[in-house]
């Protein structure tokens, strides 16, 4: 549905990103994750057809990211991550304006997305706060009803209730089989959100993967409780390569992927208590991000 290949658009200060390559299919919802500056919003702009890749190609459907720009743009729910809108304007009059363009009038999901989101649209956009502002382009990108989004850290500015608010509304969106791409450096929020995600660094693609196996990457910690001290030592003399340490008649074990070889170990030990720790998946994040997890040839796994 969303394809990038090999996409490369570099600016004269050598910035920008580099062979970028992952796919968003039919009914996906797509986390795009990275720190400041990492190359999201150039990426996302060559997929609205705002910026033309040195390299690469860029679709959407069946269409060409860049030849086919205005139909794009038209049929695409997108979120900025930079809102420019006509700053004189009420935020009702700047709507009014966009469902006029798209010939919505009297259709659209305008007013059930403002009552939604709780916000006075009558207020001059100049004057409306920055939260208040990505409420009005989260109204613009959605009231549409398009059945693909493309948003740029759309949960950037809302406060905690209403970027709940906003998640539940892409879940409710993905349950209508809309297809979903969304940038954040928020880590919990892709976690709790998508079901796919991709993570860039410094312009490059660190790796793709599903949320399953992302998950599946998460290193368990297991401590065991043995009978006694003799019982510990015996299994932690047996098993070297498994045991993280020992102290007195409790083991740690780290576990990551298949719990068979750890269970079958514990035939013929007497164990008295078990208790599991997990990585966070921001911590499986971050140990991708510092390549501890990544692939070795650090190619995307799609
Ligand atoms: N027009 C431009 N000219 C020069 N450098 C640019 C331009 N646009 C972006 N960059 C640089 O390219 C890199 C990627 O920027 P980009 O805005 O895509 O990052 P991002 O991941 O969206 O970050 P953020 O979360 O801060 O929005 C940054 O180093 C940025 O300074």
């Amino acid at each position: 549905m969303i394809h990038v290949e090999n996409v490369t658009k570099s600016f004269s200060n050598g910035k920008g990103i580099f062979n970028v390559s992952f796919r968003v299919e039919e009914g996906d919802i797509f986390g795009f994750l990275g720190p400041n500056g990492a190359g999201k919003s150039t990426t996302i702009r060559q997929l609205m057809g705002f910026m033309k890749p040195n390299e690469g190609n860029l679709s959407i459907s069946k269409y060409n990211c860049w030849e086919d720009a205005p139909t794009i743009q038209k049929f695409v729910g997108y979120l900025p991550g930079e809102i420019a809108l006509i700053e004189k304007m009420k935020g009702t009059e700047f709507l009014n304006l966009l469902e006029d363009m798209r010939s919505l009038r009297g259709t659209s999901r305008k007013d059930a997305l403002i009552d939604r989101f709780q916000f006075d649209p009558s207020i001059q956009i100049r004057k409306m706060s920055k939260g208040m502002k990505q409420k009005v382009g989260i109204v613009a990108a959605f009231m549409h009803d398009p059945s693909i989004y493309i948003l740029d850290e759309p949960t950037s500015g809302l406060d905690p209730f209403m970027q709940r608010e906003f998640l539940n509304l892409l879940g409710e969106e993905r349950g209508r089989g809309k297809t979903i791409l969304m940038s954040s450096h928020y880590f919990p929020e892709v976690e709790r959100t998508c079901n796919r995600a991709s993570i860039i660094k410094e312009g490059r693609i660190v790796r793709t993967d599903s949320m399953t196996d992302l998950r599946s990457l998460q290193t368990k910690k297991v401590e065991v409780t043995f009978e006694d001290e003799v019982e510990a030592c015996s299994y932690a003399d047996q098993f070297p390569d498994q045991v993280e340490s020992r102290s007195y008649n409790r083991v740690i074990v780290p576990i990551k992927g298949s719990y068979d070889a750890f269970v079958t170990s514990l035939q013929n030990h007497s164990v008295t208590n078990m208790e599991m720790e997990s990585q966070t998946l921001e911590e499986v994040f971050m140990d991708i991000y510092n390549h501890k997890n990544a692939p070795s040839d650090q190619e995307e796994e799609l």
